[in-house]
């Protein structure tokens, strides 16, 4: 096969002679009478066009018998950032024949096809109009599109005209013909999606999401995300950078990255599905005091967590946890989960023991949690600044390293952090070590286990305070008085259904949670909330568990800057073993 798609010819770049060969895996052209050789990856590939062709601001072509021009993946670094950021690379080049240039059109499409299998072909596509500065529709068209167009993607587009559309979407209508799905918007729009597909995913199934102790089936279509929210976090934590054109070009060459997900369960029913942070305290409390504050735009996060600092709580509480194998990986054994992570990859093959491949892992027979092989849930108690759990390193522009720097996207656990009752210097200490390289877990008062599953519950006789708190502050409405019950009887497709999420909650808990009021608070309130990926949860007692590989994005992970870079411009002189010559 590999030497089928061999071909080899003199081409001319502007009134350059170079010597141009496609070996397959590569694409590379070097100059004549010198060294330098421009290497590209034909899974890097993003179309072959006849002609001299131009797609941004607007697509031309000047089609010229003997030409043709190859758009491929450029990467630079961006200093903020911790991923690379991948641009759109051009080179057009001219034939000494039209048959020749024929000849290099037709092998280049017949290498992509086959040497990038799962590029997609036709997308559904959601638009939040309203996501971050508004700007959704305009990046998706006047950016996006194109890049689309030029791979021969087709997409079929939805703006947003309410929230939970792109979620009832996913979980009612026809998804026939669909590669995969894409939202432009933030962290939001991305749950909706994840809600929906595995939602449906689950239905197809015969599956009860309900019941915890399922294993739930792997959705079969693919996300990209296109970041256009003001919180971007799940684009930067599996990309490393937040950039439209970057995510898009992830999209067109079909890259796939696993993604664990926790499932959070209040008694026996589904409550919300999370990819980053479940956090209980300080981080629930900012969340809940942010939402009075939402004139504030994003300055309300600095805001509201100043203010949660100042008021200096802890809250008791009973924490379970099923720990991992310890034997695999650690939270503190200085790893990061970066592009290839091979601590990912043996994961896949644990989690999906009679897959091959990935295509069959959605046929393959899951039983990742066994009730023999689970383990000992292991029992802690007492008074918490905050109780974290997080799928992902949960990387942040603020945060480059993350809540739990050594976390993994796709390994079938999650990283518990239990930081106890400290005082408030000690704390100011661990939370300002998120925002530089020192070590988080390095204090005495912190904890972290790498696990399977948690429980959390209040200590004997808090139960009933917390429920109180809860109803008693309602704003008194039957109606959210009577949600907290409702949530626990309606199963939660039918929750879904109607239209109920956490950001919904979101305006209830405003007068329903727990319950800042500030410096002034008289009544210390006894228990905090769940923060779940941004949504307050209205619940203390909680189960989640980590679902391994239960979703794929359009993404590859974190490309570090120093571990892979752009070779194409140094060709054989690269001595590094880079992405380009693995
Ligand atoms: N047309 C719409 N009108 C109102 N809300 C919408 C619409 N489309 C989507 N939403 C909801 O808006 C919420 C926020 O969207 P998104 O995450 O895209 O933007 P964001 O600016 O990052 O949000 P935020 O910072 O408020 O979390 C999502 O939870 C989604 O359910």
């Amino acid at each position: 096969m590999e030497t089928d798609l061999r071909l080899e010819s003199s081409l001319w770049v502007g009134n350059k002679r170079y010597r141009a060969v496609l070996t397959g895996w590569h694409f590379n052209w070097t100059e004549v009478d010198k060294k330098k050789t421009i290497s590209v990856p034909v899974a890097e590939v993003i179309g072959v066009e006849e002609g001299r062709v131009e797609i941004l601001p607007h697509k031309s072509v000047e089609d010229k018998d003997k030409d043709f021009t190859v758009f491929y993946v450029k990467r630079s670094s961006n200093g903020g950032s911790s991923g690379l950021v991948w641009k759109v690379g051009r080179t057009q080049f001219s034939c000494p024949s039209r048959v020749l240039r024929d000849q290099w059109t037709k092998q280049l499409r017949t290498a992509v096809k086959l040497h990038s299998p799962l590029r997609p072909q036709r997308l559904l596509v959601f638009i939040n109009p309203f996501g971050g500065k508004k700007k959704g529709r305009k990046i998706f068209h006047s950016v996006v599109a194109p890049l689309f167009e030029l791979a021969g993607i087709s997409c079929h587009v939805i703006v947003t005209e309410r929230a939970n559309q792109a979620r009832d979407h996913l979980l009612k209508k026809d998804l026939t013909g669909f590669d995969g799905v894409v939202c432009v918007g933030g962290d939001g729009m991305f749950s909706e999606l994840l809600h929906g597909l595995i939602g449906r995913t689950q239905q197809e199934a015969g599956l009860c999401e309900n019941d915890p102790t399922v294993t739930l089936q792997p959705c079969p279509l693919h996300i990209g995300i296109i970041p256009a929210g003001s919180t971007d976090c799940v684009c930067y934590a599996t990309v490393g950078v937040i950039d439209p054109v970057t995510s898009a070009l992830h999209i067109i060459i079909g890259d796939s990255q696993p993604l664990d997900v926790c499932s959070v369960h209040h008694t026996s029913v589904l409550v919300r599905y999370s990819v980053s942070l479940v956090g209980y305290g300080f981080y629930g409390d900012v969340l809940a005091e942010s939402e009075k504050h939402r004139w504030m735009g994003p300055l309300r996060y600095d805001y509201s967590g100043a203010m949660v600092y100042l008021s200096n709580r802890s809250y008791a509480g009973i924490v379970q946890y099923l720990p991992a194998d310890p034997l695999l990986s650690s939270p503190r054994d200085k790893t990061r989960c970066l592009s290839g992570c091979s601590v990912c990859s043996r994961s896949t093959e644990r989690l999906f023991p009679h897959s091959s491949d990935s295509g069959s892992l959605y046929s393959a027979n899951f039983s990742q949690f066994n009730s023999d092989s689970e383990g000992e849930w292991v029992r802690v108690e007492g008074r918490f600044r905050c109780v974290s759990l997080t799928c992902m390193s949960s990387s942040c522009p603020r945060s480059p390293l993350g809540l739990s720097p050594s976390a993994h996207l796709a390994d079938g656990t999650g990283d518990l952090i239990l930081v106890w009752d400290t005082h408030p210097l000690g704390f100011l200490k661990f939370l300002h070590r998120h925002t530089s390289t020192q070590d988080q877990f390095d204090l005495p008062f912190v904890e972290v286990h790498r696990v399977k599953a948690i429980r959390f519950c209040l200590p004997a006789g808090k139960e009933e305070d917390a429920y109180e708190e809860i109803v008693e502050q309602s704003s008194g409405t039957d109606e959210e008085r009577g949600y907290i019950e409702t949530v626990s009887r309606s199963g939660s497709q039918q929750r879904l259904a109607e239209g109920h999420t956490g950001r919904d909650l979101t305006n209830k808990q405003k007068t329903a949670n727990p319950f800042l009021c500030g410096l002034c608070c008289s009544k210390s309130p006894s228990v905090s909330v769940w923060n779940c990926d941004g949504e307050i949860l209205p619940f203390t007692e909680i189960l989640c568990r980590i679902h391994g590989q239960l979703v794929r994005l359009y993404a590859r992970g974190i490309e570090n800057s120093t571990a892979a870079h752009d070779c194409s411009e140094e060709g054989d002189k690269c001595e590094r073993r880079c992405i380009l010559h693995k």
